[in-house]
């Protein structure tokens, strides 16, 4: 890969304790993110997806291994800094439903000391950035937002501090299809707009193959594969190759039925 790595995981573990002793969660997992770059992670409920995200932001912290930022070890940066370098974007926005869009918006730059009218600027260039009027919603709460405007606004709490990485754990899994297209679509916009580099959670492959420019399969706990779509449209791989057959299946379904334009 040309591209420089950004964030580098070597043989990261984490396990928790369970009834029946320890259960692995994340089981030696190595592989590198480049600078730039948009990785989804798909895999089955358990597979390890979130355990591997909260390890990279340090909600958690990892039994062995290391992950690595740049050439910092996530393990010796303190967590302002990190929160800094990372945004988060959650399932639903997980906007606090007492306080305003603006107020959700600006919660991180807040933390940071950054002065109030410096926050109120950002608020607003970042409601331009998602697409959400000014006026209209600055002094919303988050119920008298649509499940796709909370979403939005998720996105903007997400970029206020100007983070490089953005870590996504299945931001657009309530929304209907439509909605869900269009903010994956425009995130991915964004993405390349400010040259982030996103990690993203997602149950739905075709979703990870359409948006992502390489995706991580996990399961059990492992790193099965990570590749570009056409990389794992070849894969071998038994667990790969049946999560490409749905995908594959509707492609050819859709191929059969829609005309293609202008053969009519
Ligand atoms: N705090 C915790 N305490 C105990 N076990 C946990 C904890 N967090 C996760 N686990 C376990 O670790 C395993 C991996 O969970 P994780 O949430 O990372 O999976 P996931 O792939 O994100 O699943 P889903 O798609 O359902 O969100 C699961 O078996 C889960 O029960």
């Amino acid at each position: 890969m040309p591209r420089t790595s950004l964030i580098t995981y070597g043989n990261v573990r984490k396990s928790f304790p369970g009834p029946a002793g320890a259960a692995t969660a994340v089981d030696d997992v190595s592989f590198e993110i480049a600078a730039g770059e948009f990785l989804a992670i798909v895999g089955g409920s358990g597979s390890g997806k979130t355990t591997l995200l909260r390890l990279t932001n340090r909600l958690i912290e990892a039994d062995g291994g290391t992950i690595r930022i740049g050439d910092e070890d996530v393990a010796g940066l303190d967590p302002v800094a990190l929160r800094r370098r990372i945004g988060n974007v959650f399932q639903n926005g997980a906007l606090f439903p007492h306080m305003t869009v603006a107020a959700n918006i600006g919660i991180t730059p807040r933390l940071l000391d950054t002065p109030a009218s410096e926050i109120a600027a950002r608020v607003d260039e970042l409601l331009d950035l998602v697409q959400l009027d000014r006026k209209a919603y600055r002094e919303r709460l988050p119920d008298e937002l649509s499940g796709g405007q909370r979403q939005r606004v998720g996105v903007a709490r997400a970029l206020a501090a100007r983070p490089e990485i953005v870590l996504m754990d299945e931001p657009f899994g309530a929304l209907d299809p439509l909605t869900r297209d269009a903010l994956g679509t425009d995130y991915r916009a964004l993405h390349d707009q400010l040259a982030l580099t996103t990690v993203m959670i997602t149950h739905d492959i075709t979703e990870a193959l359409l948006l992502a420019d390489r995706v991580a399969v996990m399961r059990g706990g492992r790193l099965v594969e990570v590749g570009t779509p056409a990389e794992l449209a070849a894969s071998r791989e038994p667990y790969v190759a049946e999560l490409m057959t749905t995908p594959r299946r509707q492609a050819a379904r859709l191929a059969a039925l829609l005309p293609e334009s202008g053969a009519a």
